[in-house]
């Protein structure tokens, strides 16, 4: 089954291929252990989809093909129509670069560089130039314009996650995946980060993929599924 959503209003045309589109997706570890079974999922420009599932159901297993991160056993991904899957690593890598920016639980900012120059890598990797007033107006958003020269370190928690946030839509991804992203932070920081990722998927409009098992996480998105035995199926959830 493949599961298509009506974007919300973005700046993409109605016309564009989703943003990330995974075609009966199957992960076999080890020649045995089918993690998932033909998982098909459309994440529109503009539209912030949640999947949740119990610990070792396959969230992260998901995200890694989803993103480029790996190969599935069977099946495509296409990042705004561009296949993914099969790619030699190195163009995975550059489309993976270019097209996909990463939050992850625990923050995984580079200690030893500062705020900025988390937030300017993407664009480094990408081979970009670095866009000052892009990345000026990216910390202002995001509501670290006053941090940029300090190391995350510094930074309690939930700011270093409006970093990562920050960083991971630094390149003008195509899509966003998010791995548990308030897994680290406690209630009210989470809805602080969860406020923000929708905002700025409802502004700039990237797909956004994440994997979670906070239902508080879930009610942010356009749509939520259930991972359960290898397979996606939609859940009904009031949406904010
Ligand atoms: N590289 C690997 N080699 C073999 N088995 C793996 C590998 N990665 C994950 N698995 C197995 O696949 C299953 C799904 O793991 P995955 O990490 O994707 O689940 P998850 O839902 O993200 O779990 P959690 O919520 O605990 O992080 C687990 O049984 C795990 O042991």
């Amino acid at each position: 089954m493949t599961t298509t959503l009506a974007a919300p209003p973005s700046r993409r045309p109605a016309t564009a291929a989703p943003a990330l589109a995974l075609r009966e997706i199957t992960k076999t570890y080890d020649g045995a252990h089918t993690v998932l079974d033909r998982v098909s999922l459309d994440v529109p420009g503009g539209a912030l989809i949640a999947v949740m599932g119990a610990p070792g159901s396959g969230k992260s297993t998901l995200v890694h093909c989803a993103a480029g991160l790996d190969d599935p056993t069977g099946g495509e991904v296409r990042i705004a129509d561009r296949r993914i899957t099969g790619l030699e690593e190195a163009k995975r890598t550059l489309l993976r670069q270019g097209r996909v920016g990463f939050v992850f639980q625990s923050f995984n900012l580079l200690p030893s560089l500062t705020i900025e120059e988390n937030l300017a890598m993407p664009l480094r990797l990408a081979g970009e130039s670095e866009d000052r007033d892009w990345l000026r107006h990216l910390a202002e958003r995001t509501g670290i314009d006053r941090l940029l020269q300090r190391r995350p370190a510094d930074l309690v928690p939930v700011l270093q996650q409006r970093a990562a946030v920050a960083r991971a839509f630094a390149s003008r991804p195509d899509v966003v995946v998010a791995d548990e992203p308030t897994g680290a932070l406690g209630p009210a920081d989470a809805s602080e980060v969860l406020d923000l990722m929708r905002s700025l998927v409802d502004e700039w409009a990237p797909g956004l993929l994440m994997v979670t098992q906070d239902p508080a996480a879930a009610s942010r998105a356009h749509a939520t599924f259930a991972l359960e035995g290898a397979r996606l199926r939609p859940v009904l959830t009031s949406t904010r």
